[in-house]
């Protein structure tokens, strides 16, 4: 079992998860004036119908909105194949200055999206491309707190269903996870690095757009929410609750950080 804090966490993933300790994991910090222009970037092309129905669960780690449409599908940008979209899922932390994954110029947000697709063209299953490089796309937006995010209404109207771990909720809804990105889809960071969490496969390319997308703190308050126990009470008899699930930023060894934008 592994976690965020104590001897299960991020310091100690990499004895039992040796990719962990890699030359080219995640996250890192973004630091803008080290980032390189690539005018070479197709446009990104983001098709996501919204009839795919879904499913909602709490994995113990954060919650997760698992697809099964083989009609959400991602490509161009620096993406030479084409990746479905697989889940959603989102870290976070116990209060709004902390949160995200990835840091920009140092500046932690309160939270951060992850859509994460697999290369279609190269892998056969989601199971084989999760290990293999260019195997895994994940589009990331930060979020801040501010006004409302109706779209966020949509997922966190099922989380009555999972506050306890492994609760798994079904999402029929039309929902089209589109609607959480910012809406300047052109202006985005990337780099080639690992799964945030154990095994830590280097098998990512993390596209980070640069437009921060808003919530509302009692919307920020409701991922806070979720218990990371299964009830158990802790001795001061409240629930453990899923907070601070970010891994702290990894050595950026020289890879270069490209921008789509000037
Ligand atoms: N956080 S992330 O880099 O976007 C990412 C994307 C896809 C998979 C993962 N991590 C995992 O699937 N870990 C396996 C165990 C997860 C909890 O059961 C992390
Ligand atoms: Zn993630």
């Amino acid at each position: 079992a592994w976690g965020y804090e104590g001897d299960i966490g991020p310091c100690n993933w990499h004895k039992y998860f040796p990719k962990a300790g890699g030359k080219r994991q995640s996250p890192i910090d973004i630091d803008t004036s080290a980032t390189q222009y690539d005018g070479s970037f197709k446009p990104l092309r983001i098709h996501y119908d919204s009839h795919m129905c879904s499913s909602l669960t709490n994995n113990g780690h954060t919650f997760c909105m698992s697809v099964n449409s083989d009609q959400c599908n991602l490509s161009g940008g620096p993406l030479e194949d084409k990746y479905r979209l697989l889940q959603f899922h989102c870290h976070w932390g116990s209060d709004d200055t902390k949160g995200s994954e990835h840091t920009v110029d140092g500046h932690q947000y309160a939270a951060e999206l992850h859509l994460v697709h697999w290369n279609t063209d190269k892998f056969k299953s989601a199971d084989e491309a999760i290990e293999k490089n260019q195997g895994i796309a994940v589009l990331t937006a930060f979020i801040k707190a501010g006004k409302e995010h109706r779209g966020w209404n949509h997922v966190l109207s099922h989380f009555k269903d999972i506050k306890k771990v492994q609760g798994t909720s079904t999402v029929n809804e039309d929902f089209n996870p589109k609607c959480l990105l910012p809406e300047n889809q052109t202006d985005y960071w990337t780099y080639e690095g690992s799964l945030t969490t154990p095994p830590c496969h280097e098998s990512v390319r993390f596209i980070i757009f640069k437009e921060v997308v808003e919530v509302s703190s009692e919307q920020l308050a409701q991922f806070r929410s979720l218990c990371v126990c299964s009830s158990r009470k802790r001795d001061t008899g409240e629930d453990e609750h899923l907070v601070d699930n970010f891994r702290p930023i990894q050595p950026l060894n020289g890879r270069v950080v490209k921008a789509s934008f000037q």
